[in-house]
């Protein structure tokens, strides 16, 4: 009970945190107030009235946005299992001009105030499932809502992969109660549903899991050095059925498929040659 009551808590606390950053406040609080309780000019609220992108799946008409935010700018999530290589091909990209590249935060899920909930989740998934999920979900919701500097965004896996992939495979292996996994879906239905999250286009890193299990051991994260080859077997077929079989969860955005078993030198020819594929994006 008391457990329960520190997750709303935490998740109240966490929302707050969003609002108050981005000077927009959803239907749930009432007025629009800024973190001072304040009530904020019209202007500071902006809901979207369009958003002409062929590509684009989702709806973004009526949703919050921050404000100063270029929404022509194209956004292009880099999806793959753990140690797939996604940070590899962000750095490689990084060195294009015209391309903003935001990595993972994963620095922030490893210390927040002196706590690491990535550990406290490989050690208890049951405990601290919901605790890293809440601050993953906040923390990739505060990466999509940054103002862009480019006319090209890549990031490292977005709010839904966090969602699709790691908050079901929690679920689905028995590992997250069924309650946590209720208020987070509520949570990721709101934000989704309220937010505009766009994504233009996704690239999907493929690789076997073993391969991301050699990889793994070879980066050495402290956190993750109990991870079994099973988990990323259960991570792979999560990201199989959302973006080759498409049969699971919604789709944000078209997917572009990048085989990624290979050695380095062939993933940067691999990454040369899609490069034209990718930056379209920019382009719908
Ligand atoms: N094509 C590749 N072949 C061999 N090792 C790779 C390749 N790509 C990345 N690595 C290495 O594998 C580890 C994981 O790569 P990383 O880019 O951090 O993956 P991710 O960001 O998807 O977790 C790192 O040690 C990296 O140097
Ligand atoms: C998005 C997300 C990630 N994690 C975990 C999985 C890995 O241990 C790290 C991310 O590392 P990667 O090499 O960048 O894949 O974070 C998680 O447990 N839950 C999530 O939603």
């Amino acid at each position: 009970m008391l457990v329960a009551a520190g997750h709303v808590r935490l998740l109240f606390r966490c929302v707050r945190h969003v609002f108050a950053k981005y000077a927009v406040a959803p239907s749930l609080f009432g007025a629009v107030r800024h973190n001072r309780g304040i009530e904020l000019p019209a202007g500071s609220v902006r809901r979207i009235q369009s958003r002409a992108r062929s590509g684009t799946q989702h709806f973004t008409t009526g949703k919050l946005v921050r404000n100063g935010v270029d929404n022509k700018a194209a956004v292009i999530c880099i999806e793959g299992n753990i140690a797939s290589g996604k940070t590899t091909c962000l750095e490689y990209f990084s060195k294009t001009s015209n391309i903003e590249v935001l990595t993972e935060p994963v620095s922030k899920w490893r210390n927040v105030r002196g706590h690491n909930p990535l550990a406290l989740m490989y050690q208890d998934p049951e405990r601290w499932g919901i605790t890293l999920q809440t601050y993953v979900q906040l923390t990739l919701l505060d990466r999509h809502m940054l103002a862009r500097s480019s006319p090209v965004r890549m990031m490292e896996r977005s709010i839904f992969s966090a969602k699709y992939i790691f908050v079901e495979n929690l679920f689905k292996s028995g590992k997250m109660p069924e309650v946590d996994y209720a208020v987070l879906s509520e949570w990721f239905d709101w934000l989704t549903t309220n937010i505009s999250i766009p994504v233009d286009l996704i690239v999907y890193l493929q690789t076997s899991p073993q391969t991301c299990h050699e990889r793994l051991e070879q980066r050495c994260r402290e956190e993750e050095k109990v991870i079994p080859l099973e988990y990323l077997e259960s991570i792979h077929q999560l990201y199989e059925d959302w973006l080759i079989k498409q049969s699971s969860s919604p789709l944000p955005a078209p997917v572009l498929v990048i085989p990624a078993d290979y050695d380095l030198q062939k993933m940067l020819h691999q990454y040369e040659e899609n490069r034209d594929k990718i930056l379209a994006a920019n382009n719908l």
